[in-house]
């Protein structure tokens, strides 16, 4: 059965004249003596010139039938039947022609061959992707991973990074690594929007690892580029870790370092900044970034919002290499913006896990309406007083929001702390330390840490002040339900929030959470931003 399959692709669009050659079939139904002996007695005494005209017949069809073949556009059994006599005569008659019409068979074979493996590859592609729920777009885009393993055998990885993986306890890659990490490796440039918690960070990690050598002293070769100082510690830590076991240069772009480094000097293979530090050492202290093979923009919406436009176009410019691949990570990549990047990308691969700007299906979300200021304060502690199950983290608006309410919580039982922008570098990345050790129970923030932190095992997400818009929802939600665990959102609002609660229940929606009728009524809201005036949180000037 296979076989006649493979004969009837290979032969497609041949066709066999049975009249025209009716003489030949005759002559061979009498059987292969009678047709040598034809052959051989007619050849000396007839006419030269027409045993030339065949040949030359014979050379064309040949040609004729490779084209076809290759073309591969008919596939009836008649035609193979056909084909094979015509063949067999061939063979015999045009004795010097048979090395080409073999060759010609042989080359045809190589093509069908080709052609079934790509097609087989592509089915591959299409049912992974299907099941991990990957969208692509873009041209030639290389098939997504099956496992880990596939790197080594498949992209000639160095074990020791695989390795590095299952130490880390890392045994399949998520969706998003599946993609990304087979597209950066073949060298093309590419847009990544995952879900929080779906290791973005090792997707754009891993083919810098692979790719670029260790300890090179001529120049930084890979920069990644973070909005907030703690979401690039967190990196650098997370580089260095995979990176285990070779001699990376591996730095991270401190305030010292990007005011007082001597850049000549110094050996860095990886550069992680954010973008003001990393344009201050560029424009004022000559850091060269002319040889650097990637850039990451991680959090790339982020990147992109106004007011940092201009450095990452100053960036951008100073990694000059015309080699350069760039990527874009981020969990919400709004048309716009994507618009806005890719007019620094060359030929991009889209890849997007899931569905564009939603939170993962296993964080319960929900709304509470807490009616006033005040009213968010009581259901604050009443939603402590019937369960605090820590870490918790709690989102307000301003850094003055976030210090009034961590006033107010140091008077509970709590162990509470609180990150924002007025903290020197040490105080915050302390704040970050303490919850994650489990010092601390409950932290107050600002958006400082509402993108791309990866607390272990936050159980609870509290969005005391409204986010001001969907993404920043996704993001700080996001805090919880990571690599696969479950987690807990709650949001508050109050009358002011009202007109745009349609835009975060949207969010609910979409990953299949329950939202009150009368929201879904509400009017879709054309404008993005949300910002509101509130009154102060603390009741303890009332109490004065
Ligand atoms: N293949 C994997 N298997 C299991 N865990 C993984 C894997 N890859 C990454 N992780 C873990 O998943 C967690 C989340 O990863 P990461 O911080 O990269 O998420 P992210 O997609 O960048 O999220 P965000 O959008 O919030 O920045 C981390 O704790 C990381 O160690």
């Amino acid at each position: 059965m296979e076989k006649v399959k493979l004969s009837a692709a290979l032969f497609a669009g041949t066709h066999f004249d049975r009249k025209r050659f009716s003489a030949d079939i005759a002559r061979f139904r009498q059987g292969p003596s009678a047709a040598t002996h034809d052959a051989a007695s007619a050849a000396p005494s007839s006419a030269p010139s027409s045993e030339k005209k065949r040949k030359r017949k014979s050379k064309a069809k040949a040609k004729k039938n490779k084209k076809r073949r290759a073309e591969g556009d008919a596939s009836a059994s008649d035609v193979v039947e056909g084909f094979s006599v015509f063949k067999g005569l061939a063979a015999k008659k045009v004795g010097e022609d048979s090395e080409e019409v073999e060759t010609a068979k042989n080359e045809d074979l190589e093509v069908v061959r080709r052609r079934k493996r790509a097609e087989r590859e592509i089915e591959r592609a299409a049912i992974l992707r299907k099941r991990f729920d990957i969208h692509i777009s873009g041209q030639n885009v290389p098939a997504p991973l099956e496992n880990f393993e596939e790197l080594v055998s498949s992209y000639r990885c160095d074990s020791y990074l695989v390795g590095n993986l299952s130490k880390l306890g890392f045994q399949e890659p998520t969706p998003i690594q599946r993609q990304a990490i087979p597209t950066l490796l073949s060298g093309r440039e590419c847009f990544a929007c995952a879900p929080t918690g779906s290791g973005k960070t090792l997707a754009f990690l891993f083919p810098i690892l692979m790719k670029i050598k260790p300890g090179s002293k001529d120049g930084v070769k890979a920069v990644i580029l973070c909005p907030t100082r703690e979401l690039a510690a967190q990196t650098t830590r997370e580089c260095k870790k995979l990176a285990k076991g070779r001699k990376f240069y591996i730095k991270l772009m401190t305030k010292d370092l990007s005011t007082s480094a001597n850049f000549k000097d110094m050996h860095c293979d990886i550069l992680v900044s954010t973008p003001l530090r990393l344009d201050h050492a560029v424009q004022k202290r000559d850091l060269d970034l002319s040889r650097v093979e990637y850039l990451v923009l991680d959090e790339s919406d982020k990147l992109f919002e106004l007011g940092f436009v201009e450095v990452i176009d100053s960036i951008v410019k100073a990694c000059s290499n015309p080699s350069i691949i760039r990527s874009l990570f981020s969990a919400t990549l709004p048309d716009s913006i994507e618009a806005l990047a890719r007019t620094i990308m060359h030929d991009a691969v889209r890849v997007i896990v899931g569905r564009k700007n939603s939170a993962p299906s296993l964080i319960k979300q929900k709304l509470i309406f807490a009616g006033t200021e005040k009213g968010k304060l009581i259901a604050l502690r009443q939603s402590f007083a019937e369960s605090l199950n820590p870490p918790v983290l709690i989102f307000v608006q301003s850094k003055e929001r976030a210090k009034e309410l961590y006033k107010e919580l140091a008077f509970d039982d709590l162990r509470a702390d609180v990150i924002h922008a007025d903290l020197d570098e040490q105080q915050r990345q302390d704040a970050v330390d303490n919850l994650r050790a489990g010092k601390t129970w409950v932290l107050i923030a600002t958006e400082v840490i509402a993108r791309g932190m990866d607390f272990k095992g936050v159980n609870c997400v509290i969005n005391y002040d409204f986010p001001e818009s969907a993404s920043a929802y996704i993001h700080r939600i996001g805090r919880s339900g990571r690599a696969g665990r479950s987690g807990e959102a709650i949001t508050f609002f109050t009358e002011e929030d009202k007109p745009f609660l349609r835009n975060i229940a949207n969010v609910l929606i979409s990953s299949g959470c329950e939202v009150p009728s009368w929201i879904k009524a509400l009017p879709k809201l054309k404008r993005k931003k949300h910002r509101v005036d509130r009154d102060p949180i603390s009741t303890l000037q009332d109490e004065d």
